[in-house]
C-alpha cells in the first residue's frame, strides 16, 4: 500500500489500525483531507552531518542582529529549559508554566536587540536551517490537490514564513499560526504579539478568534505531523473529525521517549530527517485509483 512504511526508521504499534486510517482516509478522498503540521523539527530538519540545525527561534538568536551578550543569555535560557521541554519524567502540568518562562524571557531578550524588520529575508539567507528532505513534494502535492496545510508552531512566525517564502512553496493553501513579532512605526522590533504560544499550549485556547478550522469543518480526515508530546492537541479545534493519522518524528533522546511516543502517535518516524514517509501516504491518499 504504502512501500515507505517498511523503512527502518518507522515504528508503528497498531499496524491494523494504522492501516485501516489510511484506507479511510483515502476513501473520503482529497476534498475531506486537511494537513495539521508543526514547523520546527517537523517540516525542517532536527540535524544534519551530525550538527543541530537551528529552530526560527534560534535563527534570530544566532544572527548577526544580536548581541554577544543577548547571544550568551538566550543560549543559557535554551540550556536551561530544553531539557525540561523534552523531560520524559515530567507531566504537562510541571512543564507548562516553566516553558511560559522560557518563551517570555526570550521575547523580551530579542525585543531589547532592535532587530528591524527589514533584516529578516537576510538573517534567514544567512542561517543553518534546512527543511527536510522531500518537503517540495509535500507542499506541491497539497498545493496540486487543493489540500489546506495548517502550520500551528510556537516558533517565530516571520521566520518560518520567511523559510518557507525563500523555499517557493509559501503557496496559498497554507496558514500559519504562530508567535509573530510586533514591530514599531520604523520597523524595529518592539515586542511578540499574543497570545503566547509555546510547545504545550498548541490547542483551541490559542485559535479563539480564528475561524480557521470552522472555514474547514467538510474536511473530517486529518493527518497531523509532530515531534512533541505537546502537538497532539493541534486538532483539538476542529469541529467534526472522522479520521486522524498522527504521525510523529521522535528527533532526540530517542530511547527514553519511544514508549510515550508510541502509545501516542500512530506512526513514529525515529532519527528520520526526511518526508519520505508522509510523502507516500500522501501518493496513495491523493492518487487517483
Ligand atoms: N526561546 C526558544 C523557545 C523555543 N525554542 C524551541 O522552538 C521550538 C518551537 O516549537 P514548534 O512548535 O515549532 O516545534 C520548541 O520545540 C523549542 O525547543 C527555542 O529554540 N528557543
Amino acid at each position: 500500500m504504502v512501500p515507505e512504511l517498511q523503512k527502518s526508521t518507522v515504528r508503528i504499534q497498531q499496524p491494523e489500525r494504522v492501516v485501516g486510517l489510511i484506507r479511510a482516509i483515502k476513501e473520503q478522498g482529497g476534498s475531506k483531507l486537511q494537513v495539521i503540521s508543526d514547523f520546527d523539527m517537523t517540516l525542517s530538519r532536527f540535524g544534519c552531518n551530525g550538527r543541530r540545525c537551528p529552530t526560527s527561534h534560534n535563527i534570530l538568536d544566532n544572527s548577526h542582529v544580536v548581541s554577544e551578550d543577548g547571544k550568551k543569555k538566550l543560549k543559557d535560557l535554551l540550556h536551561h529549559y530544553y531539557p525540561i521541554e523534552i523531560d520524559p519524567n515530567r507531566t504537562l502540568e510541571e512543564k507548562r508554566p516553566l516553558m511560559v518562562e522560557w518563551w517570555t524571557r526570550a521575547h523580551e531578550l530579542l525585543s531589547q536587540q532592535k532587530i528591524q524588520k527589514g533584516d529578516i529575508a537576510q538573517i534567514v539567507r544567512e542561517s543553518d536551517v534546512m527543511l527536510r528532505d522531500g518537503f517540495n513534494e509535500l507542499f506541491d502535492q497539497l498545493h496540486k490537490y487543493n489540500v489546506p496545510m495548517f502550520i500551528f508552531s510556537a516558533g517565530v512566525g516571520d521566520i518560518l514564513e520567511e523559510i518557507i517564502r525563500q523555499a517557493n512553496v509559501f503557496y496559498p493553501n497554507v496558514h500559519v499560526v504562530s508567535n509573530y513579532m510586533d514591530f514599531d512605526d520604523s520597523g524595529v522590533l518592539k515586542c511578540f504579539k499574543s497570545p503566547l504560544i509555546h510547545t504545550y499550549n498548541k490547542n483551541n485556547s490559542v485559535l479563539q478568534g480564528t475561524a480557521y478550522f470552522q472555514q474547514l469543518s467538510t474536511r473530517t480526515s486529518i493527518i497531523l505531523l509532530g515531534d512533541s508530546m505537546g502537538d497532539l492537541t493541534m486538532a483539538d479545534g476542529v469541529p467534526s473529525v472522522e479520521n486522524i493519522l498522527k504521525i510523529g518524528f521522535l528527533n532526540d533522546k530517542v530511547e527514553e521517549r519511544r514508549g510515550k511516543y508510541l502509545d501516542a502517535y500512530d506512526i513514529v518516524l525515529e532519527s528520520d530527517e526526511t518526508l519520505d514517509v508522509v510523502n507516500g501516504i500522501l501518493r496513495y491518499i491523493l492518487m487517483e485509483t
